[in-house]
């Protein structure tokens, strides 16, 4: 069944997130990304509404090698009382160049007297003549009847009406907008089907998610009839945003059967979906559906049990259908079945080591228990089965001892703090000293400066975040701490952790870890 438009609007209703703004050069790569997922139709934004949307469409025009995608240009129906042909709005659309054009036209009575502050007849004469002009002018017309599930509750002839009208002049999709974003399922199943009676129109759905419902009432407005759907990668947009494409593209694909994307284009939808985020400077949501990085993560113990047999029994699809990979995560959660699988995800066979399986829960469920936190620290729990695994501690370098010193700095407001690190490394004492902001950067400098004849490979490693969580908070300052530190080689990072009635002391070990890890990815033999 290829029988469904698939429509992005991320740079449209997308850019219409609070705190997302994109450069015309952000579009660019994004449009590119979209089309590389295999989109129909790719909604560049309102040219003439501000420079940056017009720009896009100039550059699009010579700089975007589209192969699956048709450009859309997104405005609205001509001005109330003026004529489609000189309304400079409908001229911009025209000179964005696009093969398609989607015009945003009120379908709710209500709107059409308070915001437009025009009549029914004229606002239907508005849709009319713009649609008319622009298909005269070559261009492919989508409609997006705004607020329309609402205007037809208020006054479901007027909003049929609309639909009508924009057929007639030539609109080859009128969309059904849930603009408030209010709606429920059956609600749309219901309205999506009596319109389609109703008007014979081809039918496609625009969903905000309001109601959480935005995924469902797409599908469920495919299911009714409608055969194109509009929605934003990652499910950006307006306050709770949009439908997100691609949780709404694999259920209609891989719950229903539509057939929308190449089965590798879909597997390419993880990939996409965090390259996007990467453009937007939004971090990706770890729970999404479908791509998230933990959409296929599992923890609990009798899960892992039963993943180890089958993977399907606990997934409900192939993660790689998808371009996502499963992963058991470690934590006071695990039984021996998730060391296992962990272990075989890290290279390491188990199978036949029921006391080392037996050893490494025990210990997670005990460190866990004083405030470790295996799950978040990936790499921490990679050192502590090695260390079960080969019975003998990873150790790169013997410290001896360290200190940090924080005072107030020379006549500013800043205080600075001093580091001193004492440790043995390929066969040399090593002393030296760091300064920092504060005492965890300290540490981190002469740590490096410690290490940095016997591991020069230390360079290139930089922390990228560090995270402290007070863990029994009714203790006041003499609370335990826990602090995870996450470190980048420049192309992966790894997480470590730290527990230490002293938040330096925590710190100090998260360091440690995070530095041996480090060299163990490298490769490096401990010299
Ligand atoms: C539901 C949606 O998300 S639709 C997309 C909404 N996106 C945006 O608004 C982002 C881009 N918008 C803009 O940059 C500006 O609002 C512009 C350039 C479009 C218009 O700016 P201005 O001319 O200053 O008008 P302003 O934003 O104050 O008001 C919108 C005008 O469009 C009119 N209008 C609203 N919808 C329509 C429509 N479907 N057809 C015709 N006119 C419309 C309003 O009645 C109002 O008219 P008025 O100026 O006579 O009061
Ligand atoms: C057109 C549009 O973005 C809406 O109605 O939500």
């Amino acid at each position: 069944m290829n029988d469904v438009h698939v429509y992005d609007t991320t740079l449209r209703d997308g850019a219409q997130q609070e705190g997302l703004n994109l450069s015309v050069a952000d579009k660019l790569a994004i449009a590119g990304h979209l089309d590389d997922l295999g989109v129909g139709f790719i909604e560049g934004g309102w040219p003439g509404a501000n420079p940056k949307d017009t720009e896009f469409f100039r550059r699009a025009a010579t700089e975007l090698d589209l192969r699956h995608a048709r450009l859309a240009a997104f405005g609205s129906t001509r001005r109330a009382g003026a004529v489609a042909a000189d309304d400079p709005q409908v001229r911009a659309l025209l000179d964005a160049r696009t093969p398609v054009v989607t015009l945003v036209a009120k379908s709710h009575a209500r709107h059409v007297e308070l915001a437009l502050r025009t009549t029914p007849a004229e606002n239907l004469a508005m849709v009319r003549d713009t649609v008319s002009h622009l298909v005269a002018e070559g261009r492919t017309v989508f409609l997006d009847a705004e607020h329309f599930f609402d205007g037809y509750a208020l006054d479901p002839a007027y909003a049929l009406e609309v639909v009508r009208t924009a057929a007639e002049a030539g609109a080859q999709v009128v969309a059904l907008c849930d603009t408030n974003g209010g709606m429920l399922p059956p609600q749309v199943t219901d309205v999506v089907g009596a319109v389609l009676e109703a008007s014979g129109a081809r039918l496609g759905i625009h969903c905000h998610n309001d109601t959480g419902c935005a995924v469902a009432n797409s599908v469920a407005a495919i299911e009714a009839g409608a055969t194109h759907v509009q929605g934003t990668i990652n499910g950006y947009g307006e306050r709770t945003g949009n439908a997100d494409l691609v949780t709404v593209v694999s259920n209609l694909q891989l719950k229903l059967g539509h057939d929308l994307l190449a089965a590798e284009q879909l597997a390419r939808a993880g990939t996409i979906s965090h390259a996007i985020s990467e453009v937007t400077n939004i971090v990706p949501y770890s729970r999404q559906p479908y791509v998230g990085a933990s959409a296929f993560a599992h923890k609990a113990g009798l899960h892992a049990s039963a993943l180890k047999v089958d993977p399907d029994l606990y997934q409900h699809i192939d993660p790689a259908r998808v371009g996502n990979a499963m992963r058991t995560l470690v934590s006071d959660m695990a039984g021996r079945a998730s060391i296992e699988l962990k272990g075989r995800e890290l290279g390491y066979d188990l199978s036949d080591r029921p006391e080392v399986l037996a050893r490494v829960v025990s210990t997670v469920k005990t460190l866990e228990s004083q405030g470790w936190t295996f799950d978040a620290a990936d790499a921490s729990f990679e050192l502590l089965l090695r260390r079960e695994v080969t019975g003998e501690e990873l150790s790169y370098f013997d410290v001896e001892s360290w200190r940090v010193i924080t005072e107030d700095g020379a006549g500013d407001d800043a205080a600075v703090s001093e580091a001193t690190v004492k440790l043995r490394a390929a066969g040399e004492r090593q002393v030296a000293v760091g300064e920092g902001n504060g005492p965890v950067n300290a540490l981190d400098h002469a740590l490096r400066e410690a290490l940095a004849s016997a591991y020069p490979e230390l360079d290139k490693l930089e922390l990228i975040d560090f995270r402290v969580r007070i863990l029994d908070a009714s203790h006041g300052t003499d609370a335990t701490t826990r602090v995870l530190v996450e470190t980048s080689d420049g192309e992966t990072s790894w997480e470590t952790v730290g527990v230490a009635g002293n938040i330096v002391h925590a710190a100090w070990t998260a360091l440690v870890d995070s530095f041996t890890f480090g060299l163990l990815r490298a490769g490096i033999d401990p010299r």
